[in-house]
């Protein structure tokens, strides 16, 4: 794409709608699927008083998704097969030309590690999801076959800067056969960054690997936003202070210092028996058990058009969490919506979306 002229545009810039997913496997949603479709209307819901959304259901649910988001007129169903309802990692990431043209690059996916701690098995539905959104909306797709990259694992500036952690994009269950270098020619080449930033780790116990946008996000250009804990005891400390270290010491492709927000950690958090109770057991799936903690992040919201869509957990740090958001966004309304179903199955708001940039 940058030979043809194209660059990954930052999540500020304009968006034509946000893309989802509907969630059902019942071994990754409790009951069948059921609180986590509501919380996933809920965020439709939200977005939706912003910009266009766009929600992909199986044949089996489309009946029940069009009528659950029916009252919301700038929202549209389509019937899309899917293996799981995680379009910020198996939709395209969309790049954008100087004349408004709109492409996408439809990375391979392997369920975040395939055979090698991948998170279900099989994932071929999930790898199509991309090209079929493309093909919907008319797109050219590049395809990168042999290159396998989730969405939610890269954040850019749209001025030619990335970040990411080594943590999932150096993982043995990704790309074994890629050095480093050839992985940022690659990052290079389909979405015309110059510079990658290199967080060793992401969030504790983050089944995607560390995936950066549970993590560490940009705000605007040379600023970027990055979960915290000052409690030296709890496992996310270490991984903090190592990613300060390296924001701090980084430049930008325009060559800025970076300014480093920081938004507090939810928790711990830990699923209940109950809730563990109504998941489905599947050789090959995630275990759910209380005994595991849940990567919860106020960092994993979206940016849509005027608004930020962030997740809240019935947490004491929920309001201080908004109060963050509403300083560091003067110009965008924050609404915060029910977070926890979603954290359930493994991510969040950001997880679940995939912004499409208008033209
Ligand atoms: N159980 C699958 C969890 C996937 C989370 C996706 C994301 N971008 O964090």
């Amino acid at each position: 794409p940058r030979a043809d002229g194209f660059r990954m545009p930052a999540e500020w810039e304009a968006h034509q709608q946000t893309w989802m997913a509907w969630p059902e496997r019942p071994d990754n949603w409790r009951l069948g699927g059921k609180p986590a479709q509501a919380a996933f209307t809920a965020v439709a819901a939200a977005i939706a008083r912003f910009e266009p959304v766009t929600v992909c259901a199986s044949a089996a649910q489309y009946e029940n998704a069009v009528a659950r988001l029916a009252e919301y007129s700038n929202i549209r169903v389509v019937e899309i097969s899917t293996d799981d309802a995680w379009v910020r990692d198996t939709g395209p990431t969309f790049v954008i030309n100087d004349q408004g043209a709109v492409r996408g690059v439809d990375w391979a996916f392997n369920a975040w590690g395939g055979l090698n701690g991948g998170l279900y098995f099989p994932w071929l539905r999930d790898d199509q999801v991309a090209q079929k959104i493309l093909q919907i909306e008319g797109c050219q797709r590049y395809r990168t076959e042999g290159f396998v990259l989730e969405g939610g694992s890269i954040h850019v500036d749209g001025e030619g800067t990335l970040i990411t952690t080594e943590e999932c994009l150096l993982n043995a269950n990704r790309n074994p056969h890629l050095t480093r270098e050839q992985i940022e020619a690659l990052l290079a080449e389909h979405l015309a960054v110059d510079t990658v930033i290199w967080l060793p780790d992401g969030l504790y116990n983050d089944e995607t690997d560390g995936h950066v946008d549970n993590f560490c996000c940009y705000v605007r250009p040379g600023e970027v936003l990055l979960a915290w804990t000052d409690d030296a005891n709890d496992p996310n400390y270490p991984r903090c202070q190592a990613a300060l270290r390296v924001l701090e010491n980084a430049r930008d492709a325009k060559g800025r210092s970076l300014t480093v927000h920081k938004i507090a950690i939810p928790g711990p958090l830990y699923a209940t028996a109950e809730e563990c109770a109504g998941v489905d057991w599947v050789a090959g799936s995630q275990p759910r058990d209380p005994s595991i903690r849940l990567a919860g992040s106020y960092v994993n919201f979206l940016i849509v058009n005027g608004g930020i869509i962030a997740p809240k957990f019935d947490d004491a740090k929920d309001a201080e969490a908004e109060a963050t958001l509403k300083q560091i966004f003067p110009e965008h309304e924050v609404v915060m919506v029910p977070g926890r179903e979603i954290l359930l199955g493994g991510g969040n708001i950001h997880c679940i979306t995939q912004q499409q940039p208008s033209a």
